[in-house]
Formats: C-alpha cells, structure tokens, sequence
C-alpha cells in the first residue's frame, strides 16, 4: 500500500535526513516508526504527504508514485494526525471534525452527519461535545477529535505524528487501547511515528527501529523483543524487554488450567464434598450456559452445608478476567489490582480455563524461547520450575 523505495532526503543545508530507506507497508497494516529524537521519522512520514520532497528514490501509494499527483489531491487521500492536534480554535468540535467533507464539497448537512458518527465512533457523544469549542475539551478529548477528523472523508491511509504524545501516560494508554479498537474495525493503512517503545510495539502490527537517518531493524514487536537485529536495537528496546513482551505475547489455550467447577443450582452439601474429595479448595461457579458466574471457597460450602441452599447463594463475584487472546500484560495486571491468585480467562461470556502466575510465567518463557529458537511457541517444550 505504501511503498519506498531507496528514499533519501537531503535538506538544502545539507543534513541527511534520511538515507536508501526501503520498505512497504502492507493494506490495513498498522507499522510503528519509532527511534531516538532527530533520527528521521518525522521526515519518513512527512514524505508520504508530500509535505517534503525526497532528494533520492521513490515512494508508491497504491502502486502509484506519488511524485505525479497532485499534493492537495494525495493529502485528501491520507489522513493525517499530529500530536498538537491543529483544531481550529473558533469553530466548533462538530465543524472540525467536518474540515476535510466540506473542503471536498460536502453539502454541510451530510458533512456535520458524518463528522458526528465519527465523534462518536472516537467515544465523544457528537450532542454533548459536538457543539463545544476546542478550548473546552480536555487534552486526551482534543485528541481523539484529531482521529476524527483524520477519518471523516474516509481515508485509506493515515499518518499519525506522536498522536498520543501530549497527554499524561494513563491517559495515552486509553487512546492507544481506543484506537487500536478502532483499527479492527476501519483497518487503514497505517504509519505511526512515537519515540517510546512501548508504545511501538503495543500499537505496532511491524515496527521500524530506527538508527540514525536509517532503519535497523523491521519486524514484528515480538521478534524486535525477542531477537535485536543489532547491538543498537538491543539497547534501544532496553534491558527490560522480556518485561515488555507481556504486551505482545497473548495468552493461548496451551496457557490455560482446567479449574474445579461448581454449578450455580448445584445444592451446598453435594457439592462441599465433592470439591473436598477432589482437593479442591475453592472453584469456579458456571451456569447452565457454562458462562462465568462467579467463584466459590470449598469451606464456605462446608461451613454452610445446608441442602435448601445452592452454590449461586454463596458464589462471590470474579473480578479478575481477561477474554482469550489478551495480553499477557492485561493478566497480569488483573491479577495485580484483585490481588488474585489465578484470573479467569472467557470467550464472551463462556469460561475456556484459568490462567495461573506459573503459567504466565511459563507463558513468556515459551515466547522468548521460541523466538531465539524462530520456531512457534507451542513447539516449545521446556522443564517449568514446579517440575524441578
Ligand atoms: N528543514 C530542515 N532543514 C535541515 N535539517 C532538517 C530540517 N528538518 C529536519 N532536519 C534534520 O533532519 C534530521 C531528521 O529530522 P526529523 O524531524 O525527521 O527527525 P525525528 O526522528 O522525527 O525527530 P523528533 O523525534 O525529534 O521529531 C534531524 O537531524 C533534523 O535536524
């Protein structure tokens, strides 16, 4: 979809900005181009727009090169997204979002109808924010305005620019969740320029490490974690990469502990012993369905032990789940805030296994295994420490 091919560019004063880049980014693929302040992604990206000219080299959108369209024409094309978000201070957050339709010729009714599904596809009620002043939005709010309007005339490219980089860390995690939701659905094409690692490889489905003024190392996040390309990369993902592979590694049905389970109408009695004979000393409540309801302590069963009762009476809430497929990250921090010691993992609502601090410890040692390996994780076999 985007395509460069040995890009240079050389400002007049002479600095190389960026040297024989070469490289594509596949439809609906989202790459992260992330690197140390002054190393060339900025003008990687603002190549794509035409903002700047490359010096050397070509670059193909669509198969097209873009050095014969038209600037204004290519920039309607590609949505672009900037961390000072650039909103229009005397016009409303309705009509900004509307900016593009209505230089493109929208009739203003269907432009402010569009701008408004956008608002509210970002999660801001269009009749709440839509007639509001940019000024009166929060910084994590103006942001996701600069999403919208980036998507109103329905782009197939976006370029994002530090587009979460101007609010405080928790709230850039929302956005970063929020857009990558987003993305599921709209599945654009995608260069997104961070100098944070972290936020390269949550949001990044290829990630371009850059040296100066050139690319280390493109690949996935998990293998930029797990296999540096380079000494540089291996520095620049840091020390702590087996820690950040939490976010990249998701949790798999191999992961998973089969619990002891109780029925929510079971009676109290029947089930006390049958969880006691089993060594169990707590268990997870099912409905018919088999969709979580709860879990249960075996001694509050037996303590109870009356028959009018059924284990639904004594159930407690489970608040520590994650949907299949999470990061190991979101288990972990699950099990973290419950103070829990296993979290429930779901498909909807239905329960598939419980995930255990050995398993996920287990968890990350087959991934990084199996990218020094470059085999798949599930052919990893390994000795687990309670093995031992
Ligand atoms: N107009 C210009 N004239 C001369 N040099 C420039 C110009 N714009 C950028 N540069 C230089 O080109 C190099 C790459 O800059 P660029 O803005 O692409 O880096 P970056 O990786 O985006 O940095 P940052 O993370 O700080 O924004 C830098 O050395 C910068 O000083």
């Amino acid at each position: 979809m985007i395509r460069f091919e040995q890009v240079s560019k050389v400002y007049p004063d002479g600095t190389s900005a960026v040297d024989g880049l070469d490289f594509e980014v596949a439809e609906g693929e989202l790459v992260t181009l992330v690197g140390p302040s002054g190393c060339g992604k900025t003008t990687t990206m603002m190549m794509v727009n035409r903002l700047i000219e490359p010096t050397a080299g070509r670059i193909l959108v669509n198969g097209e090169d873009i050095a014969g369209v038209d600037p204004v024409e290519l920039r309607r094309r590609i949505g672009y997204v900037i961390q000072q978000v650039g909103l229009f201070p005397h016009r409303t957050v309705l009509d900004n979002t509307a900016t593009v339709p209505f230089l493109t010729g929208w009739k203003k009714d269907r432009a402010r109808a569009r701008a408004a599904e956008l608002l509210d596809l970002v999660g801001l009620d269009p009749s709440v924010y839509g007639p509001r002043y940019p000024e009166q939005l929060s910084g994590g709010q103006r942001q996701r305005v600069g999403v919208a309007r980036a998507l109103a005339a329905d782009p197939p490219v976006l370029l994002m620019d530090e587009p979460f980089g101007a609010v405080d860390p928790v709230v850039r995690e929302r956005l970063q969740d929020e857009f990558l939701g987003l993305q599921a659905t709209v599945r654009k094409t995608v260069l997104l320029v961070t100098h944070d690692i972290e936020e390269a490889v949550r949001m990044g489905d290829r990630i371009a490490v850059y040296g100066q003024g050139h690319i280390e190392q493109f690949d996935t996040p998990a293998s930029v974690l797990g296999a540096p390309a380079t000494p540089y990369v291996a520095q620049f993902v840091g020390a702590d990469r087996g820690l950040k592979r939490l976010s990249v590694t998701s949790v798999q049905q191999e992961d998973l502990e089969e619990p002891p389970r109780a029925r929510l109408d079971e009676p109290v009695g029947p089930a006390a012993a049958r969880l006691r004979a089993e060594g169990a000393r707590w268990a997870v409540v099912l409905n018919e369905r088999g969709e979580l309801h709860g879990w249960v302590s075996t001694d509050d069963l037996a303590r109870v032990g009356s028959d009018d009762l059924v284990v639904g009476n004594l159930a407690r809430r489970m608040n520590a789940w994650v949907p299949m497929g999470a990061p190991l990250k979101h288990a972990f921090s699950e099990m973290l805030q419950w103070d829990a010691g296993w979290v429930a993992v779901l498909d909807g609502a239905r329960l598939v296994g419980v995930l255990t601090p050995r398993k996920l410890h287990e968890a990350l040692r087959r991934s990084v295994e199996a990218d020094a390996l470059g085999v798949a994780p599930h052919e990893v076999a390994f000795d687990s420490v309670a093995d031992a």
